[in-house]
């Protein structure tokens, strides 16, 4: 069968930072390590004055095609993934296109272009329209550009505020991809839940705790469906497990129980056993609350062992990198994941081609999927070429009282102007608005 998958990965993370542990803790009488230990999260990034959606999306797409050498000819489909939109009819890859077509000569008229919303899941379903879309044949030797982009603001005052974020993720799919492979084998878990929701509203009404449960119920729902179509899974199958992490918190909580229900009737629970004893089974216990307290106790003491431990830092550490630093990136954050591990893994020499991935992505509302990857030759390469390291480097460090003004510029219930803390280079910026109320863009030197 045809191998289709990501052949390029580009990244634009918002210019400007917000240290949490020494800018945003102390306005909020909070203890840095609630944010660097408890969320796992240092700073979030935000747009600057002239930046947003568009701008993050067309400036990672054109680094990509750049990169690539490709043209607007190559492009099949432009599939934009977001759940920050400020438009209901007229999709953001348009816009995007329209950024594109000012730098080629060429334009985007023959590609079909879309608009995916599922929360943050819908960066993997617009790479898993892209994927279908070549395996049909449908393709015409085109290529896919799937972009994640999203400004992840909530309500000023609220929890949520501890877990925003900003940027674009860019990726190029085709056939014999450079970086990963994707399985035709997915898992779903999906129900009409209230956990995380913005109707027609701009900042999210968010149960931040009950999301943590809804998130874990579906991730359980979904592995067990891809288990279905695979067989049961083990911890050694896959070297990296790339969770959508809205802060590395919450995916620490996800590892362990999908550790937990990877180990069940293998030979690490045997080897466990003597320190932390097998794990409960259901049928022996009388209630579903004294089986809920046993596996507590269970995963309590998994998270101490050794064993635990090696694993996590391995296959989940490595994940989390950039996302400590920018927070979290709605559709994009999933694709973070998976690149950090590739990124830690080609710094640090490991071979990983050949091996595969387990790809868990989550959306609120709310559905959870899960695929596996597996990694190709090319993708030291793919990944040495990424330049997020220098614009983490080079964000401007916001105050807090600059933080309350981006926030405003921001919100579209305002209209605040705001000069840019950061000059803008080579690149797309807004440029204010035209007669229909659409917004602009132009191209900086
Ligand atoms: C994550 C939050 C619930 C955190 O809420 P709170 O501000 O109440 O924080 P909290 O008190 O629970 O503390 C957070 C963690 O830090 C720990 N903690 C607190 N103080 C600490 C300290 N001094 N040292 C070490 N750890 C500490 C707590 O025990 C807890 O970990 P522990 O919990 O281990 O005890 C909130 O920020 C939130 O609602 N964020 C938005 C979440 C969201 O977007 N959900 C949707 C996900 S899907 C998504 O991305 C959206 C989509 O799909 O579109």
């Amino acid at each position: 069968m045809t191998s289709v998958g990501i052949d390029a990965i580009e990244i634009h993370t918002g210019k400007l930072k917000l240290d949490l542990a020494e800018t945003f803790a102390p306005e909020m009488g909070d203890d840095p390590e609630k944010y660097t230990k408890g969320l796992g999260l240092h700073a979030s990034s935000f747009p600057d004055a002239y930046e947003d959606i568009v701008t993050m999306g067309a400036n990672a797409a054109h680094r990509l095609l750049e990169r690539k050498g490709l043209e607007p000819a190559d492009v099949g489909r432009i599939d934009v993934a977001t759940e920050s939109a400020f438009d209901n009819s007229k999709p953001v890859s348009t816009y995007i296109a329209g950024c594109l077509e000012q730098v080629y000569d060429g334009d985007f008229h023959h590609a079909n272009k879309g608009e995916r919303k599922f929360a943050c899941i819908a960066g993997t379903q617009s790479l898993d329209d892209a994927v279908n879309w070549i395996l049909a044949g449908r393709n015409r030797g085109r290529g896919a550009l799937v972009i994640a982009t999203d400004t992840a603001l909530y309500a000023r005052d609220s929890s949520g505020e501890a877990t925003q974020g900003a940027g674009a993720v860019a990726m190029w799919i085709t056939e014999d991809p450079d970086i990963v492979e994707l399985s035709t084998e997915q898992g779903y878990g999906s129900a009409d839940e209230t956990d995380f929701l913005k109707p027609n509203q701009q900042f999210p009404s968010v149960d931040g705790k009950r999301s943590m449960q809804v998130y874990l119920a579906r991730m359980r729902e979904s592995l067990q469906d891809f288990e279905r179509a695979t067989g049961a899974s083990h911890p050694d199958d896959y070297a990296f497990i790339p969770f959508h992490t809205p802060f590395p918190g919450m995916v620490r909580k996800a590892a362990v129980l999908g550790y937990r229900h990877m180990i069940r009737g293998t030979d690490i629970e045997e080897e466990l056993a003597a320190d932390i004893g097998r794990q409960p089974r259901r049928e022996r216990f009388d209630s579903d609350d004294a089986f809920e307290d046993a596996i507590s106790e269970y995963v309590d003491g998994l998270t101490d062992t050794d064993a635990y431990r090696e694993w996590y830092d391995a296959a989940i550490q490595p994940t989390l990198s950039i996302s400590s630093q920018v927070g979290n990136w709605y559709t994009g954050s999933v694709h973070l994941a998976r690149f950090s591990a590739l990124k830690h893994a080609a710094e640090n020499g490991i071979d990983l081609a050949g091996k595969r991935l387990l790809v868990a992505s989550y959306g609120s509302g709310a559905q959870a999927e899960i695929h596996s990857e597996t990694v190709q030759d090319g993708f030291t390469e793919a990944v040495a070429a990424s330049t997020i390291d220098e614009q983490i480097e080079q964000r401007y460090d916001i105050s807090f009282a600059e933080y309350e003004q981006v926030h405003d510029r921001h919100n579209h219930e305002k209209s605040v102007e705001l000069e840019p803390f950061t000059q803008p280079d080579a690149e797309f910026v807004f440029d204010g608005w035209g007669p229909m109320n659409e917004r602009k863009y132009t191209y900086v030197e």
